[in-house]
């Protein structure tokens, strides 16, 4: 079975609530109708009734059984505020600043139905930059108990089937750290394995990438990379890793063999820790456009509760297919 089915088999078991804020967006509706019709999530629609329902008709998307919620008449809504003010009170929000967010940001209003349970995850992004859904996120449902680093990884469903675990392959860090130190490096490799274990249903073998490959070139970024794996040897984590390596060594087996000979991850990666997010962006993007490969996420990892971004290039599919995701992440 392919990795979405699979996926939304294991969701429809589940069948959690997911809360979709942007439903300005015609996609979104779509989606909408798409998860309802597969019933992978229970979907919760936030904004005004009258204006979604139009805005459904004229885009022929049946949203019926979906959940409306307009955050300006919500019954909760002194609640969510007292919550947020209770949250940001170190940086000074008032509740008049916390009510004007909530009835004025769905993702904010989304993020906290999570947090306070009236809904079991999020996805937004593709009517807002990634930094608008990460603020949200980080802010209101905050990271999971002793994880200090937010951080993102694309599964990538490639075509051919030649690399990774017969074409599925993680990228991170593509969304979130512009520039992640080496602690933080550490931090997305242990948190990308295990969204490789746990969502994707393959055991991770981890390369730390950089343009060296075992010490053939010398730089100060170089080094970095190198010291993110002998943190990780420090923390002796349960999953094979190796780095630095170049892309090349870390998916095709004879390069693999030549430039990090005796490696049991060079060759057979199934999980890439880009450098930086400017690689990282960059070559997920290219991947999917170049190849073809279909490109889910960006999934966020280290959150207390799921909530997933998305290109604001995404399709009603990639929608559709990361509401289930998330139902999955539902712990
Ligand atoms: C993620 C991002 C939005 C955070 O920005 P920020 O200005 O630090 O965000 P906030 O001010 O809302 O931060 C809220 C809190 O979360 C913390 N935080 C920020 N990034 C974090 C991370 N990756 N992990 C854990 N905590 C984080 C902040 O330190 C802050 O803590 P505080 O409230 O105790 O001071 C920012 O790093 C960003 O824009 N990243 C790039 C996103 C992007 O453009 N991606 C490219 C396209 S996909
Ligand atoms: C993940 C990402 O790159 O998002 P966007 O294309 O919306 O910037």
């Amino acid at each position: 079975m392919g990795l979405i089915k699979s996926i939304k088999e294991k969701a429809k078991s589940q069948l959690r609530t997911i809360v979709l804020p942007e439903t300005e967006d015609e996609r979104v509706l779509k989606a909408a109708e798409k998860v309802l019709e597969e019933q992978t999530a229970k979907v919760v629609l936030i904004g005004n009734e009258d204006t979604i329902k139009a805005d459904a008709s004229s885009c022929t998307a049946n949203i019926e059984g979906a959940t409306i919620i307009d955050p300006k008449t919500f019954a909760d809504l002194d609640k969510y505020v007292d919550e947020l003010v209770e949250l940001r009170k170190k940086k000074g929000m008032t509740p008049e600043e916390a009510r004007e967010i909530l009835t004025t940001e769905p993702r904010f209003f989304g993020c906290m139905m999570v947090r306070l349970g009236d809904a079991d995850g999020l996805v937004a992004g593709s009517s807002a930059p990634t930094a608008d859904v990460l603020k949200a996120a980080i802010q209101v449902v905050k990271t999971a108990p002793g994880i200090n680093t937010v951080s993102s990884c694309f599964v990538m469903e490639t075509v051919d089937g030649n690399f990774g675990e017969n074409g599925l392959i993680l990228f991170a860090d593509c969304a979130v750290i512009p520039e992640p130190n080496a602690e933080q490096l550490a931090d997305i490799a242990c948190a990308t394995a295990a969204t490789a274990k746990n969502v994707v249903g393959i055991d991770p073998k981890v390369a730390m990438l950089s343009f060296s490959t075992k010490g053939s070139a010398k730089h100060p970024l170089v080094d970095k990379v190198q010291y993110a794996v002998d943190l990780m040897a420090d923390r002796n984590v349960d999953f094979p890793f190796d780095g630095e390596l170049q892309a090349d060594a870390a998916i095709v087996e004879s390069i693999g063999a030549k430039k990090a000979p005796g490696s049991d991850v060079a060759g057979h990666a199934n999980v890439l820790v880009f450098p930086d997010l400017q690689s990282g962006n960059i070559g997920y993007k290219l991947v999917q456009r170049f190849s073809g490969a279909a490109a889910h996420g960006p999934i966020i990892q280290g959150l207390a509760k799921p909530v997933n971004d998305l290109s604001r290039g995404c399709s009603v599919d990639d929608i559709a297919n990361l509401v289930a995701i998330t139902a999955t992440q539902v712990k």
